[in-house]
């Protein structure tokens, strides 16, 4: 069983601490939805607990994981998938030599690009440069990412926007087998993502933050899903 957890952990920029203490745990096969307004820190938090951003306090601690040398692994970064806004893709490169690239970055468990693409609906695209690439191809592209690489927790910001329908569908897919598999996901998000039972982390600026606001549930609601 793995369990991330974040004890009064606060995220900013430079000296300005954006997000206020925060304190949640996710563990094997579980989501956390991190919602709230436009410029509240979503994005902020999610570097914060990724380590792309120091923490500006407090700790993000990750128990029960390997890291892909067999280590027991101390930080998150060591077992986590970040997706961001940026696709941090080569827009020169075909799409099968940026997922060769993270292939032998992040080292561990790989599979085949082709197999990480079919999975996204992308096969077709796999020799092409990531830059002639539609915005949602890329997207699935970049999320193929993901799956080339084995790795248990994924930070997701955002990652359904410029997705078509069919695709955020297929993405829940993904999100859940992964889960099924007793991976953890920690997503930012404005949309309903398809994730059930997911929990969920609202920030509110100068209020105290409120562990398990809105719910997935709630957001499906509003977008439609069933
Ligand atoms: N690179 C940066 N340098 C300095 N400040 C930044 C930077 N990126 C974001 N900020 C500031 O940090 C605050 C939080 O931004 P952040 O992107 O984390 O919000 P968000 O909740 O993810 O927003 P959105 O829903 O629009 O994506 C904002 O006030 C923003 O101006």
């Amino acid at each position: 069983m793995i369990t991330v957890t974040a004890a009064g952990l606060s995220a900013g920029r430079g000296s300005e601490t954006v997000v206020p203490p925060q304190d949640f745990t996710v563990s094997s096969g579980e989501a956390l939805v991190v919602t709230g307004k436009n410029g509240i820190g979503k994005s902020t938090l999610l570097r914060t607990i990724a380590g792309l951003l120091p923490a500006m306090g407090g700790a993000i601690s990750v128990d029960g994981a390997l890291t892909p040398e067999g280590e027991p692994a101390e930080h998150v970064s060591e077992i986590a998938h970040y997706l961001g806004h940026r696709h941090a893709m080569k827009a020169s490169v075909t799409v099968r030599g940026n997922l060769a690239f993270w292939q032998s970055f992040l080292g561990g468990v790989r599979h085949t690009a082709e197999e990480a693409l079919e999975a996204v609906d992308l096969s077709h695209v796999l020799d092409l440069p990531f830059g002639y690439l539609s915005a949602g191809q890329q997207r699935r592209a970049a999320m193929a990412r993901l799956l080339v690489v084995e790795r248990p927790l994924w930070i997701l910001d955002e990652p359904t926007s410029a997705l078509d329908v069919h695709a955020q569908a297929r993405f829940a897919v993904l999100m859940t087998a992964h889960r099924a598999k007793g991976g953890l996901i920690i997503a930012a998000t404005h949309h309903a993502l398809g994730l059930e039972d997911a929990r969920s982390l609202h920030l509110e600026r100068d209020a105290t933050p409120a562990f398990h606001g809105f719910t997935e549930e709630d957001l499906a609601a509003e977008e439609g899903w069933s």
